[in-house]
């Protein structure tokens, strides 16, 4: 530590060099670099740079350097933000090392660093920070790299860790004495493991980053509070002596400890094995109040063995003007009584530094989000039409409450905590389980051959139809697939089967050629009812055909690993086994093999359509601003909404991918419908004029961009004027449909989380199954379902109710009432804000739905209420879970009937008539459970005429 006089024919800046004083630039972009302005600046006496994310930040966001390498990598490859910014910033940080290389050979190790910071995300986190080290220090792979780790509680643990590794760390955020002590012991004793490892300790630099200026802004704020108030002249004069000074004096101090600790014994011996002293860097040099000197955090920190990282206007400044001198060492008693004086003032200088760091942590942490929203901007401009587009106009009142809850998600890292899989951003529950579809894209496309090879297959072997059998989850992504794809050339044509309904069965299996089709039964449980019996009554049909052998042959399976379905398909020598992965639920496996295998095998490109899928899996990113997420957005509307009692979310879907709502209910109701809380879909309600809406609605359009439909344009364009909450979103091509799938799980998660639910369970469904597994038991032994009575029996027509919602009734209708007393009696129980629900378990057929949805509509005229349909047993993997465990707002009709004819299921007693029908008293029990108004209407065998009657009974009721 010897202090050298400055040479008079150097400029000021390389003056300083003399006083063993190294400049670092803090500052860098890109065009710094290709400009050969910082080989100008090194060759004019700077000896490193430091990059942090403000700097990134004004140098990405604040440039157009970048835009061209940008534009070029998107338009070959889609990439999230994260890898995007990682991509810019390694650039920078391997072009600028190599430009300070030779100062590193000159300086044998001491100078020539470039650093670059771990994501300010993670500073309270040691583990992930120590990760997050080791992994850019292998991707820029230059030795002369300093990783930035804050010395934050987490942070200097991790410092210590790095060090052992031999990793150079530059600690930033440093603005306290004792936390300074701190960080000189994890350095040494990370060097001392290091050496006892065996490890170069010679070739470790590192730097320990005072900030300066900012002490003099925190602490010049709090005096001139005071002298505000302080009418005491004795006081005011010790205020106005401390005012900017406090910085200095504190930096003074630091530099006195280093030189009496590199002193110690303890150092010694590291000192003598080549270890190189952990140098003070003083940061923030900048000037922020302008009456004082612009180079008075250059001129006052000079000493022999520091660093100043200066930005380039104080730089210039210094180089113009500054006057070196050997200050840091000059004036110590001054600077302990300023320290002494300010706590007389009653400044604590330890809680301003405390303060200091938690706000430079957020500091960099804004200035980190600003930087990822500025590229995901970019980005998504560069993208266009290739990616889904989401606009929403929400009322004033709405708009606010929506964009708090997202500043909520952005302020409190919740994106982050999805995608870490933190279970407490729902009900702390087991969710950190069920979240295995974030990464599912990813993972698919490493297995697209499995994918690629069926299809091929499917092909060659020219089967006619492709016949899925399953439920919910493991039906309704195909069924869009299937609608938005429709049949391709030279591949099989899809169909679906989710019922139990006998007709519906039969009516599936007259459209196909039983010897040339391909059944995939779907089952992620591998022991959900419908497709166990599908599959005995289909295996059956072939091996009547083709013969025990050849049966297996056309069926494939797709279940999770270790299932009962795993085992059937492997005793019955399916043709191939597709495996889901446990870590997926069901309604959250559309990308997974339960939606992908049967694309594949009706020729839709699957790594197409994954890879497109993947556009939206990045704009999700943890990385991305919440304002900026596509998923994270639509989950805030979702959920603030839904808690501001606009909780029927009506879904409005071009007529080419009409399915989609489909999937979407089941999305939707399943997830949040539970604990009294939820979402209500409203799924293929007609479209009417904004005055047969209630005030409990939010739309959400989703148009297929190439195949409009200018009827539902007019109906959203007039209900968002009458001033409902719309929101759009806009489909360019038909393989976009799969980044909706992600988007809306992620959404749905997202709601889910400010519903304050498990997003990822389904309880209430399991209610149901449970009562009918015991009734369809119950029919194996008897022989029989056990009896019923109906409250009403009049041409054919029964009406059943459990004793509570009998009471209710039929108090309100008296003795001797017809059909439409009761239904109107029934109907009148909706309120503003319920919904009525149909619950059909007939046929899902054209007619039936014509006539159904008519009714719907004549309700939801009449009453203002929101409506929803659907067919049995169907529902009850979907929206059943959100009727049974969501608010109780709903009124159910449910609608059964005797089956005209009756379909066995193999080596059963009951038929499927009968599981039909313990489904549908199943449902109902636990309806009548948990309290819901309730009232089944028994059409009888004829169902058309049935339903002609329920028709005109309401039409005369409304
Ligand atoms: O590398 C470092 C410190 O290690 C620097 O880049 C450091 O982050 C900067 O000097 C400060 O962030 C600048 O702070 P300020 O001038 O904005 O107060
Ligand atoms: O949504 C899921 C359905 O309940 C079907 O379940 P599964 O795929 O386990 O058979």
């Amino acid at each position: 530590m010897v202090t050298v006089k400055a040479s008079q024919t150097k400029n000021p800046l390389q003056a300083l060099q003399s006083y063993g004083q190294s400049v670092w630039l803090d500052y860098i972009r890109r065009n710094l670099i290709t400009s050969g302005e910082l080989q100008q600046l090194i060759d004019d006496g700077v000896r490193g740079v430091t990059s942090n994310p403000s700097i990134f930040e004004k140098a990405i966001a604040g440039s157009t350097d970048y835009d061209t390498t940008l534009t070029t990598i998107e338009q070959s490859q889609d990439r999230d933000v994260i890898s995007l910014y990682e991509t810019f910033a390694i650039a920078d940080i391997q072009a600028s090392a190599d430009h300070l290389k030779p100062i590193y050979k000159q300086t044998n190790k001491r100078d020539g660093y470039i650093s670059l910071e771990v994501s300010p995300y993670l500073a309270n986190d040691t583990e992930q920070t120590i990760s997050e080290a080791r992994r850019l220090w292998q991707e820029v792979d230059r030795p002369n790299l300093m990783i930035k780790v804050p010395a934050t509680p987490a942070g200097i643990p991790a410092i210590q860790q790095l060090i052992s590794e031999g990793i150079n760390i530059n600690v930033t955020l440093l603005f306290a004495q004792d936390v300074y002590e701190q960080v000189v012991n994890a350095y040494i004793t990370g060097l001392e493991s290091l050496a006892a490892k065996g490890g170069d300790i010679r070739s470790i630099a590192s730097v320990a980053s005072f900030f300066v200026s900012r002490i003099d802004t925190a602490v010049d704020n709090q005096i001139t509070d005071r002298l505000k108030t302080s009418t005491d002249a004795g006081q005011r004069n010790l205020l106005k002596g401390l005012l900017g000074k406090v910085a200095i004096a504190n930096a003074k101090l630091a530099y006195k400890s280093y030189q009496d600790i590199y002193q110690s014994s303890r150092w010694q011996k590291l000192s003598s094995q080549g270890a190189q002293t952990q140098r003070l860097l003083w940061a923030s040099t900048g000037t922020k109040n302008p009456q004082y000197s612009d180079v008075l955090y250059v001129e006052e920190l000079i000493g022999s063995d520091t660093v100043n990282t200066i930005p380039p206007a104080t730089l210039a400044a210094f180089r113009d003007r500054g006057k070196p001198k050997s200050s840091l060492t000059e004036g110590l008693d001054d600077a302990r009584s300023t320290l002494l004086n300010l706590q007389q003032a009653g400044i604590s200088l330890q809680q301003t530094t405390d303060r200091l760091l938690t706000e430079g942590v957020q500091l960099f942490i804004n200035a980190f989000d600003q930087l990822l929203s500025a590229v995901e901007k970019k980005r998504t401009a560069i993208l266009g039409g290739k990616l889904d587009r989401l606009t929403y106009k929400l009322p004033d009142a709405l708009n606010t409450a929506v964009q708090d809850s997202l500043d909520d998600w952005q302020q409190n890292g919740k994106i982050r905590r999805l995608w870490a899989q933190d279970a407490t951003l729902w009900t702390g529950v087991d969710e950190n389980k069920w979240l295995g579809w974030l990464g599912i894209t990813e993972d698919q496309l490493a297995h697209i051959d499995r994918l690629k090879q069926l299809a091929q297959e499917v092909k060659d072997l020219e089967f006619t139809h492709v016949l899925l059998l399953g439920m919910g989850g493991s039906s309704l992504c195909p069924e869009v697939m299937k609608l938005t794809f429709g049949k391709t050339k030279g591949f099989p044509e899809l169909l679906v089967l989710d019922s139990t309904d006998p007709a519906q069965i039969k009516a599936i299996e007259s459209q196909i050629d039983l010897t040339r089709t391909l059944f995939i039964v779907s089952s992620k449980s591998g022991s959900t009812l419908e497709p166990n019996i599908f599959k005995q009554y289909f295996f059956d049909r072939v091996q009547q055909i083709l013969g025990a052998e050849s049966a297996g042959n056309r069926f494939i399976a797709i279940t999770d690993p270790g299932s009962k379905m795993q085992h059937i398909a492997e005793g019955d020598d399916f043709h191939r086994i597709f495996f889901g992965v446990p870590g997926i639920g069901g309604r959250y496996s559309a990308l997974s093999n339960f939606g992908m295998v049967p694309a594949a095998a009706i020729g839709v490109d699957v790594a197409k359509f994954l890879d497109t899928a993947e556009e939206m899996v990045h704009s999700c990113a943890s990385s991305v601003a919440a304002k900026e997420n596509p998923g994270v957005v639509l989950g805030n509307i979702l959920g603030v909404l839904a808690k501001g009692g606009r909780d029927k979310v009506t879904l409005i879907t071009s007529p080419g991918i009409a399915d989609l709502g489909a999937w979407l209910e089941q999305l939707l109701a399943e997830s949040t419908g539970k604990d009294g809380k939820g979402l209500i879909p409203i799924d293929q309600e007609p479209l009417g004029n904004p005055d047969v809406y209630g005030s409990d609605r939010v739309f959400a359009y989703i148009r297929l961009d190439f195949a409009p439909d200018s009827t539902q344009d007019a109906a959203v364009a007039a209900l968002e004027q009458a001033g409902q909450p719309v929101v759009r979103i806009a489909i360019a091509d038909p393989y976009q449909i799969g980044q909706e799938f992600f988007r809306w799980e992620i959404a749905t998660a997202v709601a889910g989380s400010i519903i304050g639910i498990n997003a990822f369970n389904q309880p209430d469904v399991e209610a149901s199954k449970i009562v009918t597994r015991q009734l369809t038991a119950e029919y194996e032994k008897t022989g029989k379902l056990p009896p019923e009575s109906p409250i009403f029996t009049a041409d054919g027509i029964q009406l059943f109710t459990d004793p509570k919602n009998a009471a209710i009734l039929t108090k309100t209708v008296g003795k001797s009432a017809l059909l439409v007393d009761y239904l109107h009696a029934h109907l009148n129980r909706l309120q503003a804000g319920d919904y009525l629900a149909l619950l059909a378990y007939i046929e899902s057929n054209d007619e039936h739905q014509v006539q159904l949805q008519a009714i719907r509509e004549q309700i939801r005229d009449a009453k203002q209420v929101a409506t929803c349909l659907g067919f049995g047993p169907r529902f009850l993997h979907s929206t059943g879970q959100a009727y049974k465990g969501g608010p109780n707002s709903g009124v159910f009709l449910q609608i059964t009937c005797d089956d005209a004819t009756d379909i066995s299921v193999p080596q059963q007693k009951y038929t499927f008539g009968v599981v039909k029908a313990a489904q549908a008293r199943g449902d109902f029990q636990v309806l009548a459970e948990r309290d819901r108004r309730a009232l089944r209407i028994h059409l009888g065998k004829d169902v058309r005429a049935g339903l002609a009657t329920l028709k005109t009974a309401i039409k005369q009721i409304l």
